[in-house]
């Protein structure tokens, strides 16, 4: 028998300290997770154990064989952490010199952002020195516990964090456990899903005693682990000024884990490899420091061992007795790719190139009051915020307008939002910009090509005078309006929106209600009391085609790298007049708007109601007939409209029948990780048109399942005769496209001219069609049969495509060929391992869905792959990259599928 094989580095849960365990936490969009990234590779050795004949270049990227030299070489994460096992075995580890891993700190090497292997004495002796500089240092943690904290820092260290907690203890349960503990202590947290808790103590003594009790207790299986908390300085200095520090009070906001910030969200996007941000250049740009040749080669290398996680899942998920696909037969003969990375496009524009910045408000590390970016994720107790004059991504306009709000507000009556107490008024800026029409000669320049810019200021007016507020949005405004001035040339502005949002991270709802206000002489303010103004919107431009975006609508950060994708996509989609394309998560439809001269029909599939309005209204000015979007979550509509459109056999049926739906609604409340599904379809009766079904949809919490109900309905077209129309709600009569119908309105999305776009009851029999389609002489159903080439583009969210999503693409036999674009390439793999691999012949229909928390991504792709129904698999055709993102290590990636 072999030799038992190490484990990766950092296998399980062996956190230092509060930086540590940070440094594990995936922020991911499905949450925090601590990423024990070592289960992961102990499963890839065990399986390639099994499988070793089949295919040796696995173990190579499993870490069980080392590579060849110049594959060593080229490995941007060789030798960066350092091996538990070598550490564990009195340094020595079977692997030898060509272990992966670091043997001692002499070995290591720094990883590509520059970050040490947080466990290592380097990384350690770096926190210090920068806990040092403020002010602030913890005690130093060693070999896997910290040591009490020195005296005269009892203030900020009577609080400690333990590791290694069953995720679904709450902080009840948490505290029965201390209680049944004997351990003296003043208060804990913790919340369901983390790994993590909290506890303070009264007295250094109590901490003495709750730590040595603590430490390395067994729950269930798991040791215990101790770890400081890092109170930063300005943290320190919000406590002085009256704010609660955490450990004061359980209960209150003054928690942790009581935040979600998103640094995507945030514009800054975080390696999930950092230990520490020391500035906001880092947490924002970590790849900043690379020549940006090496930050390409970089992604690639990533971008090579993410897609070669597709290959080696769809093998593991193969059935027993169905063979292994061609493409993952072949994929020995690249390496275990499952196709070509054909390479990675570069970004026309590398600094400066983002259209979008969000700003968050908050202190620095010095206290100051400041416009910028988090240096770190909130979960590694980081509220400080930094400006971003050093953020090669930001451009110069952005710049600016931050620094004129963070001067404002140094001069405002009203408190900047504190993460820690959830409390205060100025939260966030952000900043959008459109650029001038055309063909742009010096690309580098790309500021000088900015003609408008929408700032979009987010507040929470909760119990703050009205009167106070008015005033102060009136100030605001005219700062804006002077600091633009001021800049030569002066800086645009076009648009100035108020984000009243009440919830405890700064990631708005989309329905979260917004304020355009007037912006001094642009508009002309009619009266003093009247600050709100019209339709706040800025143009952008794709290909020679204009794009309205309005404040929260999805549009690609940067502009001239998205053109390059788009058109990438479009080529390899292989369209022609005869081609219906399904632009699926098409946001303001620039996909299938850039591409709809190039095929019969585009249907655009967006959840977002104002980015489907402003799909529609792009279509209008751009002269585009040929496109449909449909507003609802491609879950709910996406089956429906393959019918309505391929003609399948019993076209008056939903795509998913009530179980189906109740199913996925079950598996929700019984832990399903996709738990977003909002909406739910009936079956809708013989007198709605298709189209109506389609895309009709009512929101899950008006609703249960089984009860009967009024359907709501998503109607756009043209009004040829109105006898009553209410611009917010009331009662619609009208003759569209010919039809008498009346519906009573909830809420009107557009109006412009006669053509309007609104939710509402559906009253009566409406067969009707967008002008848009009649205009092009495909009448709803009248589309059947018509498209030979049937190609569904996806560009999904960060999370990937919904699993029914992608059943229904999978089994719908007439679309043979898809293009999948991801900004993050692991949902991708995830997506793929189902849409690509073999099904049994016979389903296994027992879902069982429990423990998936635990499940990796690609391995919860594998568990949904044993139920997935009998049908043709898709291949993986080809690769390629865009990067959208330079200096951070983020970038989209197309594949191309294909059956
Ligand atoms: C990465 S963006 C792509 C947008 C567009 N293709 C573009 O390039 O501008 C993803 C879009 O998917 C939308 N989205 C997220 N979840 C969705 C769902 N379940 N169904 C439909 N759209 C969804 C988001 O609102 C967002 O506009």
């Amino acid at each position: 028998m072999a030799s038992p094989t190490p484990p990766a580095a950092n296998e399980g849960i062996q956190l230092l300290d509060a930086q540590n365990v940070a440094s594990s936490i995936d922020n991911s969009d499905a949450g925090v997770v601590i990423r024990p990234c070592d289960a992961k590779s102990i499963t890839v050795v065990a399986t390639s154990e099994k499988r070793k004949r089949e295919d040796e270049v696995n173990e190579v990227e499993a870490g069980v064989v080392p590579p060849p030299p110049q594959m060593q070489h080229q490995n941007p994460m060789w030798k960066t952490s350092l091996c538990s096992y070598f550490r564990r075995h009195n340094k020595s580890c079977s692997h030898g010199d060509s272990c992966r891993y670091a043997h001692g700190e002499a070995e290591l090497r720094p990883r590509p952002d520059n970050s040490w292997d947080p466990t290592s004495d380097r990384a350690k002796k770096l926190l210090k020195t920068s806990d040092d500089i403020e002010e602030d240092a913890p005690s130093e943690a060693s070999d896997g516990e910290s040591d009490l904290p020195p005296c005269d820092d009892v203030n900020s260290s009577l609080s400690k964090c333990l590791v290694g907690l069953p995720r679904k203890w709450a902080s009840e349960t948490l505290k029965n456990f201390l209680d049944k503990e004997g351990i003296v202590y003043k208060s804990s947290k913790k919340k369901k899903g983390m790994t993590v808790g909290f506890i303070s103590f009264d007295t250094l003594e109590q901490l003495k005693d709750g730590t040595n009790e603590l430490k390395g207790k067994l729950v269930g299986s798991k040791q215990i682990k101790i770890a400081d908390i890092i109170v930063r300085s300005h943290d320190k200095k919000q406590k002085e000024r009256g704010g609660k520090q955490f450990g004061e009070d359980p209960d209150s906001s003054c928690d942790p884990l009581n935040n979600d910030y998103d640094p995507e969200k945030d514009g800054s996007v975080v390696d999930g490899l950092a230990l520490k941000r020391q500035s906001a250049r880092n947490a924002v740009t970590p790849l900043a420091h690379m020549s940006y040749k090496d930050q390409l080669e970089h992604k690639k290398n990533l971008l090579l061992q993410t897609l070669k996680r597709l290959t080696r899942n769809a093998r593991k998920a193969c059935p027993d007795g169905i063979p292994l696909p061609e493409w993952i037969l072949k994929s020995r003969e690249m390496g275990g790719l499952p196709c070509q990375l054909e390479g990675i496009i570069e970004s026309p524009l590398v600094n400066g190139y983002r259209n979008k910045c969000e700003f968050s408000v908050g202190y620095s590390l010095q206290g100051k009051c400041t416009v910028g970016f988090q240096l770190g994720n909130f979960r590694e107790g980081m509220t400080a915020v930094e400006e971003p004059l050093d953020c090669p991504n930001v451009s110069r306009i952005a710049c600016k307008y931050a620094m004129v709000f963070q001067e404002f507000l140094q001069s405002c009556t009203l408190p900047v939002w504190n993460r820690i107490e959830n409390s205060g008024f100025w939260r966030q800026l952000t900043v959008r910009e459109g650029r001038r029409p055309g063909q742009v000669c010096e690309v580098q320049n790309g500021e000088a090509n900015i003609a408008e810019v929408m700032l979009i200021v987010q507040i929470c007016a909760s119990g703050v005078e009205e009167e106070l507020v008015k005033g102060e949005f009136r100030r605001m405004a005219q700062a804006f309006l002077d600091g633009a001035r001021a800049c030569s040339p002066p800086l645009p502005l076009s648009a100035l929106v108020i984000q009243d949002h009440r919830g405890i991270s700064n990631a708005a709802p989309a329905d979260c209600p917004l304020l355009p206000l007037a912006i001094p002489e642009l508009e002309k303010v009619s009266s003093q009391d009247s600050l709100e103004c019209s339709d706040p919107i800025i143009h952008d431009y794709i290909s020679n085609l204009q794009f309205c975006v309005s404040p929260t609508a999805f549009f690609q950060v940067n502009t001239l790298a998205a053109e390059k994708l788009y058109s990438l996509a479009g080529d390899w989609a292989n369209l022609d007049s005869d081609t219906l394309l399904f632009d699926i998560c098409c946001g303001t439809g620039t996909i299938g708007l850039t591409l709809a001269h190039r095929v019969g029909m585009v249907v655009g599939i967006e959840m977002n109601e104002s980015a489907v309005s402003d799909a529609r209204k792009n279509a209008e000015i751009n002269g585009i007939k040929n496109c449909r979007f449909v507003c609802g979550k491609a879950e709910a509509v996406m089956g429906s409209l393959l019918k309505e459109y391929l003609n399948m056999p019993n076209q008056h049926d939903t795509s998913f029948d009530i179980s189906e739906i109740r199913d996925s609604k079950n598996t929700k409340e019984n832990e399903s990780p996709n738990d977003n599904i909002d909406f739910d379809i009936k079956s809708h009766t013989e007198d709605e048109s298709a189209t109506d079904a389609a895309t009709r949809s009512r929101d899950q919490r008006d609703v249960t399942l089984g009860e009967t109900c009024v359907p709501e309905v998503h109607l756009d077209g043209k009004i040829s005769q109105t006898e009553s129309l209410d611009n917010e709600k009331g009662n619609l009569d009208a003759l569209i496209n010919g039809k008498s119908v009346n519906h009573e309105i909830n809420s009107i999305q557009s109006l412009s001219g006669n053509s309007f776009s609104f939710t509402g009851n559906f009253k009566g029999t409406c067969e009707l069609n967008s002008d848009i389609e009649e205009d092009k002489g495909k009448t709803t159903p009248a589309f059947a049969g018509q498209f030979k080439n049937i190609v569904a583009i996806v560009d999904p969210p960060r999370v990937g495509l919904h699993p029914i999503v992608i059943k229904t693409l999978r089994t719908h036999p007439r679309l043979r060929r898809l293009v999948y674009i991801s900004c993050k390439p692991e949902s991708l793999v995830g997506n793929a391992i189902e849409l690509c691999t073999p099904s049994a012949d016979r389903p296994d229909k027992n879902k069982n869905n429990r423990g998936w928390r635990s499940m990796s991504a690609t391995g919860l792709a594998r568990h949904r792959m044993k139920s997935m129904p009998n049908s043709e698999p898709f291949k993986p055709v080809r690769a390629m990259a865009v990067d959208l993102f330079p200096h951070t290590s983020h970038c989209e990636m197309v594949m191309l599928l294909e059956r």
